[in-house]
């Protein structure tokens, strides 16, 4: 499929700009056999060492047409940006490829089979299609053109780099641009990973644990985030209230780094009584956040952790009127909830029969702490946030636990049909045995994802590698 076709020879048709969202792009159009192919190029590639390099395969319905059924309109963004950060770089705009080379009608028909329950290889196998027709000889032969013998692909494909090598570029690295699944192609993303070699998402999509880029999202802006850690059955702890542990030591790694990249953690006060946790940074580098103790009643014992070691400022959020009871540490700032922030009992966690609106809540937060914020528990105070539509971003992660009953963890008033059912782009960490996922939640979220990409280098967007562990042992919390 590979070979080069050496009846055909490349032809420059002509040289031109392309201003574009994404800055000004060197242009050029290039016919190999019957087809039309464009090339965009920023800065000086020839000059480069090995330039990033997107070999984008047309898609009529994702680039031009917004359709979600695939990624491809997110990649061909997420690569223009990426080449655009780094001021050098090729986009390669494959025409013929449309349907994986299978062309536009026929990729038609395979979704519609693909509506009927079949998935993408299923379908084209079954229209008596190859699962991928792709020729990358008109890609390689445009590269060598433009002075570029060496690259590092933008893909999650390993077969379009091997295509490429085996076409006589080199491939120094193949990275992975941080595209966020979508509800709508999350199955489709799914069986290229499980049946075609793509590249597993995110956990191993990342870089280095200090620039995970969520991390430094968070850090670098002002979102409110939740974490929760529950059981395959969705509970947080056993009945006893026992939670260690339920997830293991990556996610709980994973959550110091949170705690690490955001200015606050908020809990309530029945995770502080159950767990006695500390809040501060301990697994990764980093300084610990502000702590804000959710407590209408003041219940928390006074002995806890959080109220006797100074490792962190703490804001004791209390009711207008409570008792507080002396003793606490000097790092204790107590602070008056506004009467008015009794809520229903669908608020956030106080106590038993004692809730709190999470806006109240947040409104006398923001009066001390600016930048991000991160609810780390317990299920009630996440679920009531993010009932609230408070949170810009929840990162759930189930552990493969069966609790039977317990804890629970996020619960709130759910929708009567699937419909109307709460989705969001989302993105999934693999933290050895559990699985995180990272809702997008709110478009503040986004367009901060967005920046992100576009501010840093791709070299630092992209790479493989897990969240890990500095090896260091841990009391997780
Ligand atoms: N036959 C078929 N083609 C599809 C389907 N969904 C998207 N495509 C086409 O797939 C091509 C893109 O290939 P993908 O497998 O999504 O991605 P890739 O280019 O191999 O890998 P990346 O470089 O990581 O984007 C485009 O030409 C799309 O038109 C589908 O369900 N069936
Ligand atoms: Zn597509």
């Amino acid at each position: 499929m590979h070979q080069p076709e050496q009846d055909h020879a490349l032809l420059l048709e002509s040289r031109t700009v392309l201003p574009t969202d994404h800055g000004v792009f060197a242009t050029c159009a290039y016919t190999f056999g019957d087809v039309t192919h464009v090339a965009m190029l920023m800065g000086e590639p020839a000059q480069a060492e090995a330039p990033i390099v997107r070999m984008h395969s047309e898609c009529l319905t994702g680039d031009t047409l917004g359709s979600h059924r695939c990624d491809c309109g997110d990649q061909l963004e997420a690569a223009l940006q990426a080449i655009a950060a780094e001021g050098t770089g090729i986009l390669l705009y494959l025409r013929g490829h449309e349907g994986r080379g299978i062309g536009l009608a026929a990729k038609l028909r395979a979704y519609a089979l693909q509506d009927q329950g079949m998935d993408t290889v299923d379908a084209n196998r079954a229209l008596g299609l190859p699962d991928d027709a792709r020729d990358y000889t008109a890609a390689a032969e445009m590269l060598r053109d433009l002075g570029c013998s060496t690259v590092r692909l933008l893909s999650s494909n390993p077969a379009k780099a091997e295509a490429l090598t085996s076409l006589g570029i080199t491939v120094a690295d193949r990275v992975v641009l941080p595209v966020v699944d979508r509800p709508e192609n999350s199955h489709y993303l799914q069986t290229k990973r499980q049946r075609m070699r793509h590249d597993p998402l995110a956990g191993r999509v990342s870089v280095e644990e200090d620039t995970f880029p969520v991390y430094r999202t968070l850090a670098s802006n002002s979102e409110v985030v939740a974490q929760l850690a529950q059981s395959a059955d969705g509970f947080i702890a056993a009945r006893g209230g026992d939670a260690e542990f339920v997830s293991g030591e990556a996610d709980r790694t994973h959550l110091h780094h949170l705690r690490a990249a955001v200015d606050a953690v908020l809990v309530g006060a029945t995770t502080v009584t159950r767990d006695d946790p500390q809040l501060t940074v301990r697994a990764v580098q980093g300084e610990n956040p502000v702590r804000v103790l959710l407590d209408p009643r003041a219940r928390i014992p006074v002995a806890s952790r959080v109220l006797q070691s100074a490792d962190a400022r703490t804001l004791w959020l209390v009711g207008q009127d409570t008792e507080v009871p002396s003793g606490c540490g000097e790092h204790v700032e107590i602070v008056r909830l506004p009467a008015s922030a009794a809520g229903s009992s669908a608020g956030a966690d106080g106590a038993a029969g004692t809730s709190i609106e999470p806006a109240a809540v947040l409104r006398v937060v923001r009066e001390h702490i600016s930048g991000s914020i991160l609810v780390e528990g317990g299920g009630k105070s996440v679920s009531a946030f993010l009932s609230a539509g408070l949170l810009d971003r929840l990162f759930l992660t189930v552990a493969p636990v069966l609790i039977g009953d317990g804890v629970p963890g996020v619960r709130f008033e759910g929708s009567k049909v699937m419909g109307e059912a709460l989705r969001a782009p989302f993105r999934r960490y693999t933290f050895e045995e559990d699985v995180c996922t990272e809702f997008v939640l709110s478009q503040a979220a986004r367009d901060h994802d967005a920046a992100q990409i576009a501010g840093q280098s791709a070299a630092q967007a992209v790479g493989h590698a897990t969240v890990q562990n500095t090896g260091q042992e841990f009391d997780a919390r």
